[in-house]
This record gives C-alpha cells, sequence and structure tokens, in this order.
C-alpha cells in the first residue's frame, strides 16, 4: 500500500491534472455559449444536459455511479455560470442541478438577528440557490421544533437562545463535540433524518484569535450558564485557561451541569469580592437591541478586568463594551463569532470548506452593513427628484426600513397633502413636517424620503444638518417634465416659477446635505449604487 505522504504526493498531481481540464473545458464551453448567443439558441438545454451526464454514468461499472452523478451536475452548474459571465447570455432562466437549499434559525426573539444576511451573503457568494428564513417559536411550541423541520422539508437549521439544549433531546444522532460541550446550534437534515452539531465551539475559537485573546494560564469569569456559555467554558478548559468562573443568577442549576468543569459559580453579588482578573466575557442577552442601555455588570466591577468579551453584537458597541472601554480595557465584539460559527454550519451543510478567507470577507461585508446602517439616511431635493423612488430602492438594498415623510403625514392626520395645504395653508403643513421628521427619526435607522420644501422651515433644516443627509440634485427641466401636472404636488406651478424655487431650495440642500449626487441621466439603481458607495466611503470601517 501507498503511504500517506505518497498518496499525498498522488492526490495533489490528479488534482493538478483535474483543474487543467476544468480549465479546458471552461474554454470550450464559452465557444459554444458565443455560438448559441449568435444564432439565438438557449445556453440550458437539458436534454442535451442529461444525456452526457447519462453517457458517462453508463459507461461506469464502479459503484460510483452516484458520485460521478454530482460531480457532473455541479460541472455542468459551473460551466453555465462561467459562459454567463463571460458571454453576459442570459437564458431566461438558469435552472438549479440542485433542488433550492432551504434553512433558517431557530429562536424565540429574531427580528434583528444577522443570520440570514450573513448566510445570503454566502449563497451570493457561491451562486447557490438558498433561503435562509426566521423561524420564531414560542416557549411552549420548542418541543416540537425537529419534527417541525421535517414537516416542512427543511435541509438546515441554526439554533440559538433559548434552545440549543431543547433541541437535542429531539434529534436522531448528535456529533460527539455537541454532546461534550452540551448544546446544539447546527441541525442538518437528511432524508428525514436530524443530526446535531455545534460550530458555536469553532466561533468563540476563531473570535478569541481574532480579538487575541490569551487563553492558557489566564483566568476567566463567564457571564451566563446558558447554551453558549457552554461553548465558551468547553473552549476555555481545552485550551487550558487556569481558573473559570461562571456568574449566573440561578447556582443550584448552572452547578449540576457545570459544577464539573469550572472552578467556581457565583452570582453576581459576589463579583464586588473579585480582585483583578484577566477577562470576563457576557454570555447572556443582556444589552441586546432593544435593551441597548442595560449592562451585566457595572463599571466598578468591569474595570478590575484587562479584557472583556460580548457574545452579543447587536448593536456591535454594547453598552458593557462601552463602559469597559472607558475603563480602559481591550473589548472584543462576539460579531466575528457569528459570521465565523455561520461558516462553520455552511461546512456542515453544504461542503463548502470554511476557511480564513471566507470568513474574513463575510464579516468585512457584514461590518460594513453595520455601520452604514447605524443611522437614518434623509434624502433630500426638489418635487420630483426621485426621493420616494430612490429611496425604496435604496432600504431594499441595504435591508432596512423605509420611511416617506410625505405618507407619514397623510397617514397620520388622515389626509392628502394637497388637502392639508388647502385647509391649514403652507406654514402649518411645514410645522408638522418637522415634527414627522423628527418622529420618524426616533423610530429606529431607516431610509427616509423627506418632502421637498422641508429644508424652508428652520426647525426641518436644523434638524437635518445634523443627520445624514443625501441630496438629489438636478436641473428644472428633467424635474419639471417628471412633476408638471401632477394634482397631488399642491406647488407645482409653470416652469418659470418651478425654477426660481428650486434655485432658493438649491442653497438650501446643499446646505443641510452631507452629500450631493448629480442625478441627471442616471438610473435609479445607478443612483442606489452611488449613494452606497458614498456611505461607505465616508464610514471606511472601523475595527471591532
Ligand atoms: N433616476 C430616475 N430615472 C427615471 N425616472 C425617475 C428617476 N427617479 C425618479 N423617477 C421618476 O420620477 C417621478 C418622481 O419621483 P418621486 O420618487 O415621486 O420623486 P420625489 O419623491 O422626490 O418627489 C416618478 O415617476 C419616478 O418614477
Ligand atoms: O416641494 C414641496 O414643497 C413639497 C413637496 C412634496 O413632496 P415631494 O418632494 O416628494 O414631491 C410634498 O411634501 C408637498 O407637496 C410639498
Ligand atoms: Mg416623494
Amino acid at each position: 500500500m501507498r503511504s500517506l505522504d505518497e498518496s499525498r504526493v498522488e492526490i495533489n498531481k490528479i488534482d493538478k491534472q483535474l483543474i487543467k481540464l476544468l480549465q479546458d473545458r471552461l474554454k470550450v464551453v464559452v465557444d459554444v455559449g458565443i455560438y448559441k448567443k449568435n444564432n439565438g439558441m438557449e445556453i440550458y438545454q437539458s436534454d442535451r444536459e442529461n444525456e452526457v451526464i447519462e453517457t458517462i454514468i453508463n459507461s461506469l461499472d464502479t459503484g460510483i455511479e452516484f458520485y460521478a452523478y454530482r460531480f457532473m451536475a455541479t460541472l455542468m452548474d459551473i460551466s453555465r455560470d462561467f459562459q454567463h459571465k463571460q458571454i453576459g447570455y442570459s437564458s431566461h432562466d438558469i435552472p438549479k442541478s440542485l433542488n433550492k437549499f432551504k434553512c433558517g434559525l431557530i429562536g424565540n426573539v429574531l427580528s434583528h438577528s444577522l443570520s440570514p444576511r450573513i448566510h445570503n451573503d454566502f449563497f451570493n457568494m457561491f451562486n447557490i440557490d438558498g433561503s435562509y428564513s426566521l423561524f420564531q417559536v414560542p416557549e411552549s411550541k420548542s418541543r416540537g421544533i425537529v419534527q417541525s423541520l421535517k414537516t416542512l422539508g427543511i435541509d438546515a437549521a441554526n439554533v440559538t437562545i433559548p434552545y440549543k439544549e431543547v433541541v437535542m433531546p429531539q434529534l436522531d444522532e448528535i456529533s460527539e463535540d455537541a454532546i461534550r460541550i452540551g448544546s446544539v446550534n447546527t441541525i442538518k437534515l437528511v432524508n428525514g433524518k436530524s443530526y446535531g452539531y455545534n460550530t458555536d465551539y469553532f466561533g468563540i475559537g476563531a473570535m478569541f484569535e481574532k480579538g487575541e485573546v490569551d487563553i492558557k494560564g489566564n483566568d476567566f469569569y463567564v457571564l451566563g450558564s446558558g447554551g453558549s456559555a457552554k461553548s465558551v467554558i468547553r473552549y476555555l478548559k481545552d485550551k487550558e485557561a487556569k481558573n473559570i468562573t461562571v456568574v449566573t443568577r440561578n447556582i443550584q442549576a448552572a452547578t449540576t451541569f457545570l459544577g464539573d468543569i469550572v472552578n467556581d459559580i457565583i452570582d453576581y453579588n459576589q463579583m464586588k469580592n473579585i480582585l483583578n482578573s484577566y477577562c470576563v466575557i457576557n454570555t447572556t442577552p443582556v444589552g441586546m437591541y432593544p435593551n441597548v442601555d442595560n449592562t451585566p455588570i457595572d463599571s466598578t466591577i468591569i474595570k478590575k478586568f484587562e479584557v472583556a468579551v460580548d457574545l452579543v453584537y447587536r448593536p456591535v458597541n454594547t453598552q458593557f463594551l462601552i463602559e469597559a472601554k472607558n475603563q480602559g480595557l481591550r473589548t472584543v465584539s462576539g460579531l466575528y463569532m457569528l459570521v465565523a460559527q455561520a461558516v462553520k454550519s455552511e461546512e456542515i451543510w453544504l461542503n463548502i470548506p470554511c476557511t480564513k478567507k471566507i470568513i474574513e470577507k463575510l464579516f468585512d461585508m457584514l461590518s460594513k452593513y453595520l455601520e452604514i446602517t447605524k443611522e437614518s439616511l434623509f434624502l433630500v431635493g426638489f418635487m420630483g427628484a426621485g426621493k420616494t423612488t430612490v429611496g425604496e430602492k435604496l432600504a431594499l438594498s441595504l435591508n432596512i426600513p423605509f420611511k416617506d415623510c410625505d405618507e407619514f403625514i397623510c397617514n397620520k392626520y388622515g389626509m392628502t397633502i394637497a388637502d392639508i395645504f388647502e385647509q391649514y395653508g403652507e406654514e402649518y403643513f411645514r410645522q408638522i413636517e418637522a415634527e414627522a421628521l423628527i418622529e420618524l427619526n426616533s423610530l429606529g435607522p431607516a431610509i427616509i424620503a423627506t418632502g421637498g420644501g422641508c429644508v424652508t422651515n428652520n426647525t426641518s433644516k436644523n434638524f437635518l444638518m445634523s443627520k445624514n443627509c443625501v441630496y438629489l440634485k438636478y436641473g428644472i427641466d428633467t424635474l419639471y417634465a417628471r412633476i408638471k401636472g401632477d394634482a397631488n404636488r399642491p406647488l407645482v406651478d409653470n416652469k418659470e416659477n418651478l425654477d426660481k424655487r428650486l434655485k432658493t431650495r438649491d442653497v438650501l440642500y446643499q446646505e443641510v446635505a452631507k452629500g450631493v449626487i448629480e442625478c441627471e441621466n442616471l438610473s435609479v439603481l445607478n443612483i442606489v449604487d452611488l449613494i452606497i458607495n458614498r456611505l461607505e466611503q465616508d464610514n471606511a470601517y472601523k475595527n471591532y
């Protein structure tokens, strides 16, 4: 038999040949694509593909038919994708050889989860036809979680607070690691059977490494004793932390399942007796959105540590981490862990190796997204500039809510803008518009389309100057063409008067806006892209 080294040399040789063949194949594939394009033929011809696959498989008698089938199906997928990208030829629909991959997150409060974003970015990155949903389950129904996934034909799931332990007895099989850790955050369903894994452990390791937390020989305080705490504790133990103390509200319960692993279990009150120590890790949900002002321990205790880690990632800078930073501690956010555990789950589900490069890329994308959606963005500009139209698309693209100030006012007062103008006059409208802008801003980050005249009111103007504001700029010709004869806009007048109005307002728009987009001849999507690029540049985002 070959030695391991010899086998590896052989494998490397074969892989090299395979990749060379793939390269040759893709070249031919492009020629085929160009031919089809020039002759108006569909790129995807299922008969031909099936014939190719069948011929190959029928010539095999080695028991690898199934794998050969999968290999060929994937190869066809890759070829179509490459063809499509190289020659920009889009057949009406490019069917996938695999069914849509359906997965999601199970928990009881999920509205602010970032997991759908990470996994959807992952699917886009690998051109996978997948969907990641939120499955919110009340505690009273938690006993039927795994059965429901089977019933619905879901392929895979992540599990979060408070069900990481609850799902364990419901699973058909659990990996050794997950049993050892005592919690499951990843489920895979194959042929009606359910398998449980733990990728939190991996994520925690990746986060500690990224945050340069030294574990061996150091002392740790872990706040909380739930499913996430267990993964943290197991990791600390494996990496030879010197002392691990769990801080919990329920000492008795924690002692039964953690008593053997950790050095001590104390309650929050006892923390005041701690002398200086190395690291404190929050594994509780305290401080998570919307209760962003809460912190699991106060600064008099935080200052006894050198490093603070928070598994809460929404907001990224939790009150706990803010106070820690103020006390001079080094801080580590749980965001990296979130991404790392997600990529590790994908490895289990789809066999795509979880590399540092993929984690870093997705982490960068997520960090950018969080940075630019931290506060509301206001769109200003003249009537017809596309504030509403662009705003809707921009919000969709950033996955944050869209609010239109005119629409908000109509709903609030149960009247059209034109009626408000007619019955109460412009002055009154400007006042309620200023109040509406302030109210909209207080409802959390969103893209907010303002009304074209709001800048003429001092309250609105001063308010907008303190916010993130973008001006959609056009000349009067385009604007007039868009709005003339629109009865819903009370101030639409003849072109000369409108041009005068635009000239006075143009100065005010420039004054309030942090950025001006020259929109003439640009499509809505072009404008959306320009705004996103600008937001990204402005935020040349921070190091978490
Ligand atoms: N970039 C664009 N290219 C072409 N048409 C646009 C563009 N932006 C907006 N429009 C069109 O102009 C009209 C006015 O847009 P709207 O969003 O109502 O402007 P606003 O809210 O600023 O008054 C709409 O019919 C919209 O479809
Ligand atoms: O320019 C203006 O003075 C106005 C613009 C309108 O919004 P749009 O800019 O969306 O048309 C609306 O607020 C109102 O008719 C007044
Ligand atoms: Mg509008």
